[in-house]
């Protein structure tokens, strides 16, 4: 569900005609819809009230803090990876005890400011991390409380550039050695073992494969009973997938069975590290055609996004459905196009032979389901600038991140004493 939706004719997000707001703002832009956020968030929430879970959001998918903030209101803790995500996390108001710091390389740096935060726990993902981290405790005076992330060695069954759980992905401590690092951990004097972590994957369509790493857990955590040592937290990471075109996806509802059945009897209590899930939808990349140009075997709509701005089609060749803002006739003749940006690859294509209604100069598009890893992997290739992050709640907007000056994006370089 979502509430980006035609009215009078024109795509709205919530209240808000897109036309109005590409007149306010300029192409390109990020809008997100607050009722779609609000709404998502809860329906996992109830879905997951039984269970004892925090849910912590995972920022990385959509990190800015207008989206966090949202979400922290209504009580999301967060996932980060780094120094700049746990500041951005801070500074949208999520409570350190709501924090959870993932990722296989944390510097020294992060983690002591990892520690020093007071956060809720640190996912380790290897034995150097490990010995690192009881140093920097011990260094404090502190003990790190941690989540010993594992490599459960399954096959999420997505695209092989966000599976993180088979044996030859970087991810977590592998399986055959996690007992005795989990005995490791907990021998430490600078560490404080809470949590057995896993996190299998992105876009995941089906839920067998979180079964299958649910079983693995569940035997660790048996394994730690027996020795006495029954960690209170697990973690199952993140990862349930979006329809990002109109093939059903697992609901949340279901998730939350599969967690349940596996699980739901050891007496841990749960963090999970949504973020797609939760922003996905939410968000669109709203774009204005700059030519329709008629090439020898097809005609190409370039309009002003580029794969700076949103990088899925040309990283993973994901699908992204375009919608005119100006809604199509009923008696539109629809043709194959290929949607293109204006940046000097090829690869700058968002859709191949896509068939659309009649796109002209000037009109608007928009990317559906621009919400998760759209506006968080944009970059400034071919010295574009961000584009603008807008957030929509009824008939309100407020521009969350404003599109930078060409002076601020040049502000930061500078030429050597020798130039
Ligand atoms: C450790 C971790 N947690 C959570 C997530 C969030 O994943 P998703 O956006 O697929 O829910 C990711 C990214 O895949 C991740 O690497
Ligand atoms: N960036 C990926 C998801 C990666 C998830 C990161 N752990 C995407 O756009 O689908």
């Amino acid at each position: 569900m979502n509430h980006f939706h035609y009215r009078n004719g024109v795509l709205h997000a919530e209240d808000v005609s897109l036309a109005r707001l590409a007149e306010e703002v300029g192409t390109p832009f990020y809008c997100y819809s607050t009722a779609t956020l609000e709404r998502h968030f809860r329906v996992l929430q109830e879905a997951v009230a039984d269970l004892n879970a925090t849910i912590c959001f995972a920022i990385k998918a959509n990190s800015n803090i207008a989206v966090i903030r949202t979400l922290a209101a209504l009580g999301a803790g967060a996932d980060v990876v780094s120094e700049g995500e746990l500041r951005r996390a801070l500074t949208a108001g999520v409570p350190p005890e709501r924090i959870v710091f993932s990722g296989v390389g944390k510097t020294r740096r992060e983690l002591e400011l990892a520690v020093d935060s007071g956060i809720l726990q640190i996912n380790v993902e290897s034995e150097p991390e490990l010995e690192e981290l009881n140093d920097v405790a011990l260094s404090r005076g502190r003990r790190a409380v941690i989540g010993l992330r594992v490599n459960p060695d399954v096959d999420a069954n997505t695209h092989a550039k966000i599976t993180t759980g088979r044996k030859e992905n970087k991810f977590g401590i592998e399986w055959t050695r996690a007992p005795e690092v989990l005995r490791r951990a907990r021998g430490l004097p600078g560490i404080e073992l809470a949590s057995i972590a896993a996190h299998i994957g992105s876009q995941l369509t089906d839920l067998q494969p979180f079964r299958d790493a649910f079983r693995r857990l569940r035997d660790l955590v048996l394994m730690l009973k027996a020795e006495g040592a029954a960690p209170a937290r697990l973690d199952l990471g993140g990862g349930l997938g979006v329809p990002y075109d109109d093939q059903p996806t697992p609901s949340p509802v279901d998730y939350a069975a599969a967690i349940r059945d596996n699980l739901g009897d050891l007496g841990c209590r749960l963090i999970l590290e949504p973020g797609r899930m939760l922003v996905g939808n939410a968000g669109i990349l709203v774009s204005r055609v700059i030519y329709v140009k008629e090439g020898a075997t097809r005609s190409f709509v370039i309009c002003d996004a580029a794969m700076n701005d949103l990088i899925r089609p040309a990283m993973y060749d994901a699908f992204h459905k375009i919608l005119p803002v100006t809604e199509a006739t009923p008696d539109a003749v629809l043709r194959p196009v290929d949607v293109v940006g204006p940046i000097c690859e090829s690869g700058d294509t968002f859709a191949k032979q896509r068939a659309l209604p009649p796109l002209a100069k000037d009109d608007l598009i928009a990317f559906a389901t621009a919400g998760a890893y759209g506006s968080a992997m944009s970059s400034t290739y071919n010295s574009r600038p961000l584009a603008p992050e807008v957030l929509v709640k009824a008939d309100r907007f407020a521009v969350v991140r404003a599109r930078p000056t060409y002076e601020e994006m040049l502000a930061l370089e500078s030429s050597p004493p020798w130039l």
